[in-house]
């Protein structure tokens, strides 16, 4: 149910591939909506693919709605993608990059999801494509910074969150804690239970040696007191820096 409607979904998923360039096209004959979706730790995809999808869209199904998707947002918190990302200077697709992108190619919406993480992400794109396809969806607005800060906030992990999160778990792996910025409170992640600390180091500080140097020297968390900000980083052993969010919790799977 959509609105008091009843709403049937019938979907067909594309192959990508241009060994499908010839069969893709039947599946756009009769579409309401296209979900245009980009995996967010693919710049490549993001910077070129997208367009490309949008021209064959518009060869084929003109008046069907466009939206565009970010998928797999777990990755914006998984290690080893910031890694990766991190060694061709490189961060995952924003969410604010998402939007821009959207309005860019004349999509309809813009939403985000994990297939991981969130299943209500999920449902919530099926939702607001049906929303589109009945004309109820309102169109795309810029947020403005009160809501993004609000919108930030609803992600944050609780205190107990962070401090039973797999950062306890694998603290002998990311042992190092580093603030940046005066405003910046940090909590050494090999001591959860500790209070903040003020950093009253502009510069970054390293607590401690890392015992998985191959992967990086540090991991950080920055905690805006009292607030919680979800923002964390690390520093790779060359010291480039991943920026992040968390959204669930950090793991280094491959340490
Ligand atoms: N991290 C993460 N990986 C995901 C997510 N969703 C799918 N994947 C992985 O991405 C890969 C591709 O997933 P598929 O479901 O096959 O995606 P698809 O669009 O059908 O891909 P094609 O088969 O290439 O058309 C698989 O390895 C999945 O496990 C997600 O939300 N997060």
């Amino acid at each position: 149910m959509v609105d008091s409607k009843a709403v049937a979904v019938e979907t067909e998923g594309t192959g990508g591939s241009p060994y499908y360039d010839n069969v893709r096209p039947l599946c756009y004959s009769d579409s309401d909506a296209v979900l245009l979706c980009f995996d967010i730790s693919r710049q490549d995809i993001f910077d070129s693919g997208l367009k490309k999808w949008r021209t064959e869209i518009l060869d084929f199904c003109p008046s069907t709605r466009i939206l565009l998707i970010g998928c797999k947002t777990d990755l914006r918190t998984d290690v080893c993608t910031l890694m990766e990302l991190s060694n061709q200077k490189q961060t995952p697709i924003t969410h604010e990059q998402g939007s821009a992108m959207a309005k860019q190619l004349g999509a309809e919406a813009y939403l985000e999801c994990s297939a991981f993480t969130s299943e209500k992400s999920i449902h919530s794109v099926f939702r607001t494509a049906a929303l589109a396809c009945i004309n109820k969806l309102q169109p795309l607005a810029k947020p403005s910074p009160t809501r993004r800060l609000s919108k930030r906030l609803l992600h944050l992990p609780s205190k107990s969150e962070l401090l039973s999160s797999t950062f306890k778990k694998e603290k002998a792996k990311s042992c190092s804690v580093m603030g940046v910025g005066s405003d910046c409170h940090m909590i050494d992640v090999r001591d959860p239970s500790s209070p903040p600390q003020r950093n009253t180091n502009q510069n970054k500080r390293t607590l401690c040696c890392p015992p998985c140097p191959e992967f990086f020297n540090s991991a950080y968390l920055f905690f805006q007191y009292p607030a919680f900000s979800n923002e964390y980083a690390l520093e790779t052993t060359d010291g480039r820096i991943a920026p992040g969010v968390v959204e669930q919790s950090t793991r280094p799977r491959s340490c």
